[in-house]
């Protein structure tokens, strides 16, 4: 029986020819991350395992990305004892760089068939470079951290398919988008979604970071998409090692095989209040908004912040819309500075806030308040998501985010609006 991608990994990360479906395996942990909502669990489940040296502190990584800088006296106090404790362990702290999953893969962490664990559950971002990545609760998370391994049940997996060309105006968000309405929020529960297709040689590595981010609104355990030159452009310029690619055997099973044919894709939306309640973009146009938010370690990467500002270059935003720019890392920010899109937000009339989590999870840097509705390129629109138990998130691209903005109603980007 061949492998899927994910087996392969995994077989390799517990030191077996092969793995099955539903076995349960010990496997090799590469690197462990942890965020500030969560770090400070871990001393004490440290303590608790009566761990005083952890397996391998180099290779975890303490982010401190969602209360950052700090928004009131609890999260700073709460960012003090991450830093003592983690540099106490040996671990390596950063802060201030931006979103834990949009630096993780631009600092170079993350490899093809590499297994990397997260306190996060959008850990699954990378997957989009092949490798195998998942979010867990903070008492596994520490085991690992103890132990440098950790039992894991082998998925299943559903097959996405990506054939055609998108137009223009269609982005990885899109394509997620439907895949989620598509599967629904329970749809791939415990399973690997793994992308593959003749279609994914026209989204590049930022679409694919957006793809990869929301599979776990699936459900999924992790996502791996399929490795190609585009793949490899983008880890020759951040790997100073060498790396191999993941591939899947022919006749690797899948529970289900899902296609989207990008030429035939529409601007998606997911409208209040969850990712999978999704429709054409079409069939809401002109519902009231009043901000716009684009950033997270879903959509605030390079790409997404380019096409946002070629929409909005040289217009302003709607007067009644307020609007959040919130670059996902330093390295966007810094580049966004010197290709000049920062200027064009902020001649628009933007907001641009430093890189952070902000206010995708209802942190900080624009919450909404009763009542307000947000049009956001985030991951997530539960209610009381992004603030207010009364207000509505709709998630979208960043392209259907930046027109929407300047009409203040949603919209459906064309050109010359
Ligand atoms: C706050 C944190 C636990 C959470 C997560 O695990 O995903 C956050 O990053 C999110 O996006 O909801
Ligand atoms: S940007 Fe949003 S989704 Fe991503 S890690 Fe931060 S809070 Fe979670």
């Amino acid at each position: 029986m061949g492998m899927t991608m994910t087996q392969k990994i995994l077989a390799k990360a517990c030191g077996m020819e092969s793995v099955k479906v539903g076995e349960i395996q010990e496997i090799d942990v590469d690197l462990v991350m942890v965020t500030d909502v969560m770090f400070p669990l871990v001393p004490d489940i440290l303590e608790s395992m009566n761990c005083k040296k952890p397996h391998s502190p180099e290779d975890v990584l303490v982010v401190i990305d969602h209360y950052a800088p700090a928004p009131n006296i609890s999260s700073a106090n709460q960012n003090k004892y991450t830093r003592e404790h983690a540099k106490r362990y040996g671990f390596n702290v950063i802060e201030n760089q931006g979103v834990c999953h949009t630096i993780l893969p631009d600092m170079g962490y993350v490899s093809p068939g590499s297994v990397i664990l997260g306190s996060d559950s959008h850990t699954v971002t990378y997957g989009a470079l092949g490798a195998f990545s998942s979010g867990l609760g903070t008492t596994d998370i520490t085991a690992a951290i103890a132990t440098g391994h950790l039992w894991m049940k082998i998925p299943s997996a559903i097959k996405v398919v990506l054939t055609g060309k998108p137009g223009d105006n269609i982005q990885g968000k899109d394509v997620i988008l439907n895949v989620l309405g598509q599967i629904s929020a329970e749809g791939a529960r415990y399973k690997s979604i793994e992308v593959v297709g003749e279609g994914l040689k026209h989204l590049g590595i930022d679409d694919r970071f957006t793809i990869a981010n929301m599979a776990i609104e699936g459900g999924a355990k992790n996502c791996v998409i399929e490795q190609d030159e585009i793949t490899r452009e983008y880890l020759e310029g951040v790997l100073k090692k060498d790396f191999k690619f993941v591939t899947a055997d022919d006749d690797a099973e899948y529970d289900e095989i899902i296609e989207v044919n990008l030429s035939e894709l529409t601007p998606q939306v997911a409208k209040p209040s969850s990712p999978d309640n999704v429709v054409p973009v079409s069939e809401i146009v002109g519902t009231k908004i009043d901000q716009v938010y684009i950033g997270s370690c879903t959509n605030g990467r390079i790409s997404d912040l380019r096409k946002a500002a070629k929409i909005l270059e040289g217009k302003k935003v709607h007067e009644d819309v307020r609007v959040f720019i919130t670059p996902g890392s330093q390295e966007v920010y810094m580049k966004a500075v010197e290709e000049g899109l920062m200027k064009i937000f902020i001649d628009a009339g933007a907001f641009v806030n430093g890189p952070s989590c902000g206010a995708c999870f209802g942190g900080h840097f624009g919450i909404i308040g009763d009542g307000e509705v947000c049009l956001s390129t985030t991951n997530r629109n539960f209610v009381g998501r992004m603030g207010s138990k009364k207000g509505l998130v709709y998630l979208s691209s960043p392209i259907t985010a930046a027109a929407s903005a300047l009409t203040g109603v949603i919209t459906e980007y064309q050109e010359g609006l």
